[in-house]
């Protein structure tokens, strides 16, 4: 006998169908993801915090989970809603089935819904607060006025709520599937990330380009950071409202007063045009997906790239110092850009993929090209 569940939203649309994860209740601002691949990405990474994850893609978990498909060592989404699960996972990497592997996180998650209506509600109204329950005797309108209560994104900090509370190492690269071990690059890079949620791919892809990477915790003042006299520092992905994380804006404005190469992604990305006097806003459903093309105005390229975000940068807040050097080619909403007197750049999706096409995947190159000129400036 399969356990109900049910999806309630905001609005008051409910949504029936069974349990494929734990029993319990969770809520969140529900947003749809298209990517047909990389559930398991998707769910560990900490950017989809006190977010409830629809993938619009009808079969999940095909290929089962692993222990190295993750982007951190436990599942940050609120909750997953997917259409259907297949009763066998089948892949030679697998070790656990999806359903077993949700219910050990304690991660509430229904399936057998119409997703695509779902999605739809969700692109006309734009995201919503939703709440699942799974578990027998369910109340629909209990479930409705839980999804009603919970206050929504704007306005939450959530980056210092996922954040690493240690400052830590990191020096693995990427995973090679030949060798089914971790690469381990020589190092010739100090880089300071700060952790708004970092996503590991980022930490592996700077380390197999000879990054070695001190993590510190969100809230981490500027004056720590420089007194290890970095060669990069690079401001991380991250859940909730950018405008909310004062501590990093302020942190990010002291560090713009030095001439140290900064890279920042998604989070950091809105949290260096905060620190330079811009304004972030609210998007009605953002991008969430694996298959975004963007406009790179350097080279005339456009590049298929993985998203998600839920806010973005307002580009006519920008100041003068400002080059734009990226769009979206869905809906023309500001992409990257770079300072002009400053070694300092950032991108609004995901050069990391994971999942997703590294199309975007030569920024970490900019980066570490951009350190080895201050390296040079330095010595001379
Ligand atoms: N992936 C991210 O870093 C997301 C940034 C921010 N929380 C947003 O939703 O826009």
């Amino acid at each position: 006998m399969r356990t109900p569940a049910l999806l309630a939203l905001e609005d008051g649309s409910v949504f029936h169908g069974h349990a494929v994860g734990a029993r319990g209740e969770t809520v969140g601002e529900v947003v749809f993801n298209t990517a047909m691949t990389g559930y398991q990405e998707i769910l560990t990474d900490p950017s989809y915090s006190r977010q409830i994850v629809t993938l619009t893609y009808p079969h999940i978990g095909n290929t089962g989970t692993n222990d190295v498909d993750v982007e951190a060592d436990r599942v940050h989404a609120a909750g997953m809603i997917v259409r259907d699960v297949p009763r066998l996972a089948s892949n030679w990497r697998s070790t656990e089935p999806l359903p077993h592997y949700l219910a050990r996180h304690g991660v509430v998650a229904i399936a057998g819904i119409d997703t695509r209506r779902l999605t739809r509600i969700l692109r006309e109204k734009g995201a919503l607060n939703g709440c699942i329950v799974a578990g027998e005797g369910i109340d629909a309108d209990a479930a409705v006025a839980k999804a009603r209560a919970f206050p929504g994104l704007n306005g939450m900090d959530l980056a210092k709520v996922v954040s690493t509370t240690k400052t830590y190492q990191w020096s693995e690269g990427v995973y090679d599937l030949d060798k089914q071990a971790f690469y381990n690059a020589p190092k010739k890079y100090r880089v300071v990330a700060f952790d708004y949620g970092v996503k590991q791919n980022i930490l592996r892809l700077l380390a197999s380009r000879g990054c070695d990477i001190t993590v510190v915790p969100a809230q981490t003042p500027a004056s720590e950071v420089l007194a290890m006299n970095p060669d990069g520092i690079f401001l991380a992905n991250g859940p909730g409202d950018p405008a909310a994380c004062d501590y990093a804006i302020a942190a990010t404005r002291e560090i713009l007063e030095t001439k140290i190469p900064l890279f920042g992604i998604c989070l950091g990305h809105q949290i260096l045009a905060l620190a330079i006097g811009a304004k972030t806003l609210k998007m009605k459903f953002g991008h969430h997906g694996a298959n975004h093309p963007v406009k790179d105005h350097d080279s005339g390229r456009v590049l298929i790239s993985s998203q998600n975000h839920g806010f973005a940068v307002d580009p006519d807040t920008l100041p003068a110092n400002v080059r734009i050097t990226h769009t979206s080619l869905f809906d023309g909403s500001l992409q990257g850009f770079a300072l002009t007197d400053r070694p300092a750049f950032c991108f609004q999706g995901h050069p990391e993929a994971s999942p997703g096409p590294e199309d975007v995947g030569y920024l970490f190159d900019q980066f570490i090209a951009s350190m080895e000129q201050g390296k040079a400036t330095k010595a001379s």
